[in-house]
């Protein structure tokens, strides 16, 4: 299909129109000067979150979690960022999900992968990439215990990433999934996993208004981070 075989109706053709005079958020841009920068990512990463949460940016500590297949195949989708260590000065990044699910496969597959935040109203990116470990079950039973009823019934419910055989088993499988929890309020999906993925690489892209945008990046080396600025 060429360019002029094109359908001009429908939501397809509207979207094609209007893609590139998208508004950018209206925003007061935050300073950044890399230079300033602390010598290790997981600070300036706390720093980053702490003046998203205070100024309000609508969930910020949702995080896109790219991962591939054994073939190498990549896929990506938004998690919530459950945690932050800075051990021994490496920077961990905590999620939580289903060892069964897709991404849960994929990670058993090729333990590596990247997480991306992007804060519009402050024209801010981080994306931090490297191998995931899967910590403990009592790291993952203390993750599941903070989670809200609903949350808890959901995650019983069904087998995450698996097709639904047909009507009606939602509401089914979510009313057993209910019983059985009140039955045993203590009980934990045996696919629950919280991973860490221990970032090797760090980078965190301001933009200006002038469109010099700053990007700094942390690479970790054996003993240390080394910090690099890049061309935006
Ligand atoms: C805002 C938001 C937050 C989410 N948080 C999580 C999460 O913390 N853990 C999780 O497993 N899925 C979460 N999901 C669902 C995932 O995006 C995804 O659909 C699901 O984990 C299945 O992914 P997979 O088939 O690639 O394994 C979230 C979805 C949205 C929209």
């Amino acid at each position: 299909m060429t360019d002029d075989d094109r359908p001009d109706s429908g939501p397809v053709a509207a979207l094609r129109g209007r893609l590139r005079h998208a508004p950018s958020a209206g925003v007061t841009l935050p300073d950044f000067d890399p230079d300033a920068a602390p010598a290790a990512p997981a600070p300036l990463v706390a720093e980053w979150l702490l003046r998203a949460l205070d100024e309000h940016v609508p969930e910020p500590q949702v995080m896109t979690l790219g991962t591939v297949d054994a073939a190498g195949h990549a896929s990506a989708r938004v998690l919530l960022m459950r945690g932050l260590d800075d051990d021994a000065d490496g920077c961990g990044f905590r999620f939580a999900s289903d060892a069964a699910s897709r991404k849960g496969r994929e990670l058993t597959a090729r333990p590596y992968a990247s997480l991306t935040w992007y804060w519009p109203q402050q024209g801010r990116q981080i994306r931090a990439a490297g191998p995931v470990e899967t910590l403990d079950a009592a790291t993952a039973r203390a993750d599941f215990a903070h989670r809200g009823e609903a949350s808890r019934v959901a995650a019983f419910t069904g087998t995450m990433s698996d097709p639904l055989d047909g009507p009606g088993q939602y509401a089914r499988d979510r009313d057993r999934a209910a019983r059985e929890l009140a039955a045993d309020p203590g009980a934990v999906p045996a696919g629950h996993t919280v991973y860490r993925l221990w970032a090797t690489e760090v980078e965190f892209f301001q933009l200006a208004a002038d469109r010099f945008h700053r990007r700094l990046r942390y690479t970790r080396t054996a003993d240390r981070w080394e910090r690099v600025q890049l061309w935006p």
